[in-house]
């Protein structure tokens, strides 16, 4: 609802940023064992393989440094000494060209694995999530923080990868600085303590911000989707036809204008700030270097210490104080990531209400009684109104029953509490006799064939738009083409150019597109390749012609003799073909019996008939 709101409201969107707490930002690096072992998992191998190069990569800033000591003072020592033997001196420099080679050859490696790992942990997680979203009940995906969740996961696809990358990248630093410290150490141990003072403002600026720009980017997600939508409003191929005859797009981009520039304002607010206070924070680091520097200096001049380790130390400090600047900063990333991990664990741990339960008994094959509906009652979740009430009726096994109301009377949500899209809100329905509730939604669902008003037009070949029915089965051709004739579609796909193999919609290139009608033909296809013991068809037939229609049911109902079916149309001259008519108003029982009997007693049904009689309906 909010949505809509803000997509039609005038006052501007509410940016709610929650202030996160410390704690919540530590609880969130709670995820990252679970996400680490998740990367392990992708590939195993990999994974190990970036570790070790890692470590090593992490011993070679403290190896360098030390060479160069050692270079320095063999050089000094040259210089002071009489003495012209340099084989020492060339193998000190080979050693540490050695070390330039080694670690250039090391970093390209990690970069290799890291991209490599990450693009197939990307895939996996994105595949995860799509196994996951198909699990979810319908009901759910109705739900708009559902959207906001499902869409903060999707757009951690690819960051996720960048956090694999910073949480190696964070242990192979620590690990260098460890080597570093322990030579900074057995010099001046106190030299550590002046780096943590220059660092800790930096570190801590950083996490401020760090915190700041996560709750905005959160707060903005319902207007980040509404982003989305309005530019896929504006310019696909669904909508340019609407677009175009009501002149929507200057409304549209001006929403999209005040939505983005609001975004941005916002944004750049933050980022002015980060970057003056960044600046000073990194001042106080400089002075924290050179303050020791100085005193290194000073010390070299006494003769404390030689001018090998002067380099050696004043290097280490340098070092570590990038190093630790960019752990710390680097850390609060990480943090970062792991709250947007948050968003990722927590769309996972959403669980579907319609699932199988462990004591859910065989699907009854073939129906017996029927399915009977006993005092149901159904609200959509927010909706105010009951969608349907008190309704009591029993579908017979093989009947067919046409089920007759005006708009919105409830027969879609009929048949979506009978597919188990939804489950009642009150009242149950029973299949032979036992709720709908105990049995494995797969199996009612693999016995349940539906085919709605605003059917699919899945942009794909005709054959597998028909296949869709029953998708085991893409590859019987026979059975396809079956279904095709059976549903009138084989006509249609005889015009095509390549027949069952054409692309049809305009999605794709070379795809060729149907008239509403013809649409209509081949997706009842899907219902006979089904071949379920329940056929629901929910006025897929609205645009064909009257006669087409007709023609359409009179062969469904031969052609499902002995099943049980469900029709929904508005035509009385399909209606009259059922078994029994079931007349629904407001959601509520009406009446029910065949079309004699209902027109004999002359109530609702009749009423009805005679207005579309006379040319009124
Ligand atoms: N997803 C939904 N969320 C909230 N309310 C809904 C939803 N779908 C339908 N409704 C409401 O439930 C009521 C019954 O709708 P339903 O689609 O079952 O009617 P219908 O008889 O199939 O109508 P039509 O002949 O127009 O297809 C309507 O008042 C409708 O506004």
């Amino acid at each position: 609802m909010a949505f809509w709101n803000n997509l039609f409201g005038k006052k501007p969107p509410q940016q709610g940023q929650p202030q996160l707490s410390v704690q919540q930002r530590v609880s969130a690096l709670k995820h990252l064992p679970p996400f680490l072992k998740m990367v392990w998992q992708t590939n195993p191998r990999m994974a190990f393989l970036n570790v070790v190069l890692r470590l090593f990569r992490a011993a070679v800033p403290v190896a360098v440094l030390y060479v160069g000591q050692l270079i320095i003072d063999e050089v000094v020592r040259l210089t002071q000494s009489n003495e012209k033997e340099l084989n020492y001196l060339f193998t000190l420099v080979a050693l540490e060209f050695g070390l330039a080679v080694v670690s250039d050859f090391l970093n390209r490696g990690i970069a290799l694995i890291d991209g490599l790992l990450g693009d197939l942990f990307a895939n996996q997680s994105s595949v995860k999530l799509m196994e996951h979203a198909a699990e979810l009940d319908l009901d759910q995906f109705e739900d708009s923080t559902f959207y906001d969740k499902l869409e903060r996961a999707r757009r951690q696809t690819l960051s996720r990868t960048v956090l694999m990358s910073q949480v190696l990248g964070q242990m192979q630093d620590i690990l260098s600085m460890i080597f570093l410290a322990a030579g900074l150490v057995s010099f001046y141990p106190w030299l550590l303590l002046l780096l943590l003072v220059a660092v800790l403002p930096a570190f801590l600026g950083e996490s401020h911000f760090n915190e700041r720009s996560y709750s905005l980017v959160h707060g903005w997600t319902p207007e980040r989707r509404e982003l989305d939508y309005l530019r896929q409003t504006g310019a696909s191929d669904d909508t340019a036809k609407e677009v175009k005859i009501f002149g929507l797009s200057g409304f549209l981009i001006d929403r999209f204008r005040t939505l983005s520039n609001q975004f941005y304002q916002d944004n750049k607010k933050l980022a002015t700030r980060r970057a003056g206070w960044g600046s000073v924070f990194a001042a106080l680091g400089s002075a924290g270097y050179y303050g020791a520097y100085v005193y290194l200096i000073l010390q070299t001049v006494q003769g404390q210490v030689s001018l090998g380790q002067l380099t050696f130390l004043s290097g280490s400090f340098m070092r570590l104080r990038g190093l630790l600047e960019a752990v710390l900063n680097r850390f609060t990333s990480v943090a970062e990531g792991a709250l947007y991990l948050q968003d990722f664990f927590d769309f996972f741990e959403l669980q579907p209400n319609i699932r199988r339960l462990a004591s859910a008994p065989p699907f009854p094959k073939p129906i017996r009684e029927g399915f009977t509906f006993e005092n149901v009652g159904f609200k959509y979740r927010n909706a105010e109104k009951w969608a349907i009430r008190n309704l009591s009726f029993t579908l017979r096994a093989g009947e067919k029953l046409a089920l007759v109301g005006e708009n919105g009377a409830g027969k879609t949500t009929m048949v979506k509490l009978l597919s188990r899209l939804y489950d009642p809100t009150e009242g149950r329905i029973l299949l032979d006799g036992i709720d709908l509730r105990e049995y494995d939604p797969a199996d009612l669902r693999r016995e349940i064939g539906v085919i709605f008003q605003d059917f699919v037009r899945f942009q794909m070949s005709a054959g597998t738009n028909i296949a869709i029915g029953r998708i085991e089965e893409k590859e019987n051709q026979p059975r396809i083409e079956t279904s095709a004739r059976q549903s009138l579609a084989d006509t249609v796909i005889a015009k095509l150019p390549q027949g069952y193999e054409q692309v049809i919609g305009r999605r794709f290139n070379r795809g060729v597109d149907l008239s509403g009608g013809e649409w209509q033909k081949i997706a009842l296809g899907r219902a006979y390749m089904r071949d379920a013991q329940l056929l629901i068809l929910d006025e897929p037939t609205a645009a064909l012609d009257a006669r087409a229609e007709h023609e359409v049911f009179q062969r469904f109902s031969e052609l499902t003799q002995g099943k049980t079916a469900v029709l929904i149309s508005h035509r009385f001259s399909t209606v009259r073909m059922a078994d029994r008519i079931l007349v629904i108003e407001n959601g509520q029982f009406v009446e029910m019996g065949s079309h004699e009997e209902l027109i004999a007693k002359g109530g609702r049904y009749a009423e009805l008939f005679r207005l579309q009689a006379k040319g009124y309906l």
